[in-house]
């Protein structure tokens, strides 16, 4: 592959374009937000400017619901020679493309399963998909080369491509992201009048529980909305078990011993039923560890600022892998911490230094779990 249209620039699209434009293909950066895309380019992403021409792919990492009419207009002005998609579900943008009068033999589904509670391309990084499965799923109208293609999409991105139809894809979903984000989001809503006090007193626990829970609500409605069925269909199972388990509990402390005995054993059996679901979820895998420094940068809170900052940084042949903001309010200045690869260190300070940035000493080394 050597040029690609990426059209949403917010996490997943930003991290696509990186991990492309890494590899030598020649990214161009489409958006309805010009900020995404500037910000886009602004982290060397790829080019504003449109091809000239048709290119090999055109990667459509919007939200779901606008898959089949963005792959439409795309095919009408004969943007890319092949298009696949991002979203977290598959069956409905399959339909709708459908619909919506595309062509279906150059279009192939996609799913990276990979991600973050962020949005936005502030958040992207070219190493997301390392090692991450990323479901592909041809129709029996897609083309041949459409796979192919998509296949080296995966490849080029560091994924582990996954063939499956689009039903089965939304239902395996249902149960390993989609269900459990609603989960997550109920239990954190509990602490939502939760007092300080009880709150202060949290442990990591909690924050592997909710982390999830702070996804962006458009996109999370969207992708439940075309999937609600599956996922209702994991929560009935899951209801059931919680009824279960309160029966259980309200029995523990007050029963007669013959009462609590039982209960005392239902409860272990779920809590054992949980050990042993745990048990099968995959770890993560990433096919090469990467250890990055960060290196905090102090900016001032000025329009363009942080352009400016991630172009310096461009320029100098640096990609950064991720950037932290602290704001600190009534301050001139914000902190910006930026993740690059530890060898990439003494480069960008040199930069930084001579194009006048202020940066702390002592650089943090952040592991990746
Ligand atoms: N957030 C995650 O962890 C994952 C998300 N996905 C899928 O990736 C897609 C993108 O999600 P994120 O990158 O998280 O969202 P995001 O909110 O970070 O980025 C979406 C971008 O698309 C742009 N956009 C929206 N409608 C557009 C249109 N009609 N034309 C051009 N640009 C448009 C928005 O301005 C935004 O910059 C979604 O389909 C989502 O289901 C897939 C895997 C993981
Ligand atoms: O944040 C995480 O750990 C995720 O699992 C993110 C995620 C969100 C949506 C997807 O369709 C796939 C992955």
């Amino acid at each position: 592959m050597r040029t690609a249209v990426v059209v949403g620039t917010g996490l997943i699209g930003t991290s696509i374009a990186l991990a492309l434009s890494r590899r030598g293909v020649l990214v161009y950066l489409d958006d309805a937000d010009t900020t995404a895309a500037r910000t886009a380019e602004a982290l060397g992403a790829g080019s504003l400017e449109m091809p000239a021409g048709q290119v090999d792919l055109a990667v459509l990492a919007v939200p779901p619901a606008s898959i089949g009419t963005v792959l439409a207009r795309c095919q009408r002005d004969g943007l890319a020679h092949t298009y696949t998609d991002v979203a977290s579900v598959k069956v409905r943008p399959h339909e709708e493309v459908r619909a919506a009068g595309g062509d279906p033999s150059r279009y192939i589904g996609g799913h990276p399963l990979a991600g973050a509670e962020r949005s936005g391309p502030l958040a992207a990084r070219a190493d997301l998909f390392e090692g991450r499965p990323w479901v592909l799923t041809p129709s029996p109208l897609t083309d041949r080369s459409a796979l192919n293609r998509g296949l080296e999409l995966v490849s080029l991105c560091g994924g582990v491509p996954v063939l499956m139809d689009t039903d089965a894809h939304d239902r395996a979903v249902a149960l390993t992201s989609h269900a459990p984000h609603l989960v997550a989001s109920m239990m954190a809503a509990r602490l939502e009048h939760a007092e300080a006090e009880h709150i202060r007193v949290s442990g990591q626990g909690l924050r592997d529980v909710t982390r999830i829970a702070a996804g962006e609500p458009a996109l999370w409605s969207d992708i439940l909305t075309a999937n609600a069925d599956a996922v209702a269909d994991v929560l009935d199972g899951f209801a059931k078990d919680l009824e279960r388990l309160i029966a259980v509990l309200r029995a523990l402390p007050g029963a007669e011993s013959e009462a609590r005995r039982a209960a005392a054993a239902d409860l272990q059996e779920l809590l054992r039923r949980g050990n042993r679901g745990h048990a099968r979820v995959p770890h993560k895998q990433r096919s090469q560890p990467a250890e990055y420094v960060a290196i905090p940068v102090a900016v001032p809170d000025q329009p363009g600022a942080l352009a400016r900052l991630f172009s310096t940084v461009g320029e100098a042949g640096v990609n950064i892998e991720d950037v932290r903001i602290e704001h600190s309010l009534d301050q001139p200045s914000g902190l910006v911490e930026l993740l690059v690869e530890s060898t990439s260190v003494a480069g960008v300070r040199r930069v930084l230094d001579a194009n006048g940035w202020t940066m702390r000493e002592k650089p943090l080394l952040v592991g990746e779990g």
